[in-house]
């Protein structure tokens, strides 16, 4: 069996660490390192035994990774998936915060230089089926607002499920006009304002409601661990090695 040659970006972060122990202990991959920005406080993070790298080029050079597991932060995410794409490492970017002019740009990149990417905001099977499930429920009732509910140590609103559910929902009815009454309240993505809340005690948490005459529907997921993220995050590694091109949501690979 060939294995799959994987890197992390974030390893001490607390996806990063998980994206860590996958890539340990899966038998189709092997981790060849992690990309760290601090190096001081490296030494803990992996026990010496998986060289860590603060730079793509040197990581690319030396681990010469298949694939980057890409769980920072809003701010590197796109440096970090742009110097993958151009080293000729297939990014799968868990983190959130990419902006749509950024997913554009790194669209072309995946394109122009065959390299495949898969965006997930959302690892979870839960997550993507309520995607898929809002992009249905929208041609029939067009009034929708989203509410995310996030930990308190989320540092980026909106999250990037709900901001991705907002623009598969504008796709699917191909019309934000109906929803301008929403303008002014949340954060708008596609027309479709979105409510963040951050609380100690909550997790990774998301409604999707509609309303209509005398009606409500209410989609809702709730991860309650991080544990619900791995196997979408080990299908996206494996399945990336597959494409070409940008791939932008879980739900598009799991078919
Ligand atoms: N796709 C999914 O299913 C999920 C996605 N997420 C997303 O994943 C991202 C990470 O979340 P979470 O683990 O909770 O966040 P954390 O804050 O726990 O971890 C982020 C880590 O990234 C590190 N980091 C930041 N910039 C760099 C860089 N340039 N190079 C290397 N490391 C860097 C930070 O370290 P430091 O700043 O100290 O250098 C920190 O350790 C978020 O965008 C979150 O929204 C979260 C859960 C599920
Ligand atoms: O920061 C988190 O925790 C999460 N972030 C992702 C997002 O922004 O949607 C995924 C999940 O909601 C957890």
């Amino acid at each position: 069996m060939t294995m799959i040659r994987v890197a992390v970006a974030g390893p001490r972060g607390r996806m990063g660490a998980l994206a860590v122990e996958a890539m340990i202990t899966g038998r189709e991959f092997l981790l060849v390192g992690v990309l760290d920005r601090k190096m001081a406080e490296r030494a803990n993070t992996l026990g010496g035994s998986v060289p860590i790298y603060t730079d793509m080029f040197t990581l690319a050079d030396e681990a010469k990774p298949d694939v980057l597991v890409e769980l920072t932060n809003h701010e590197s995410v796109y440096p970090n998936t742009r110097d993958a794409i151009l080293h000729g490492i297939r990014p799968v970017v868990g983190t959130s915060g990419l902006t749509e002019e950024q997913i554009g740009k790194l669209g072309i990149l995946s394109r122009k230089h065959g390299v495949g990417c898969i965006l997930a905001p959302n690892f979870s099977i839960g997550a993507a089926l309520l995607m898929k499930f809002a992009s249905m429920a929208v041609s029939y009732m067009p009034d929708a607002e989203i509410i995310e509910l996030h930990h308190d140590g989320k540092k980026d609103y909106p999250s990037g499920t709900a901001a991705l559910t907002a623009r598969m929902m504008e796709e699917a009815s191909g019309d934000s006009g109906a929803r301008e009454k929403g303008a002014g309240r949340g954060t708008d993505v596609s027309g479709i304002p979105i409510h963040s809340v951050r609380l100690p005690g909550l997790l990774s948490h998301q409604e999707v409601l509609f309303g209509g005459e005398g009606q409500l529907l209410t989609l809702r997921h709730d991860s309650f661990s991080r544990q619900s993220y791995v196997s979408g995050m080990v299908l996206a590694v494996k399945e990336v090695m597959n494409r070409d091109c940008l791939i932008n949501g879980l739900d598009k690979i799991i078919g």
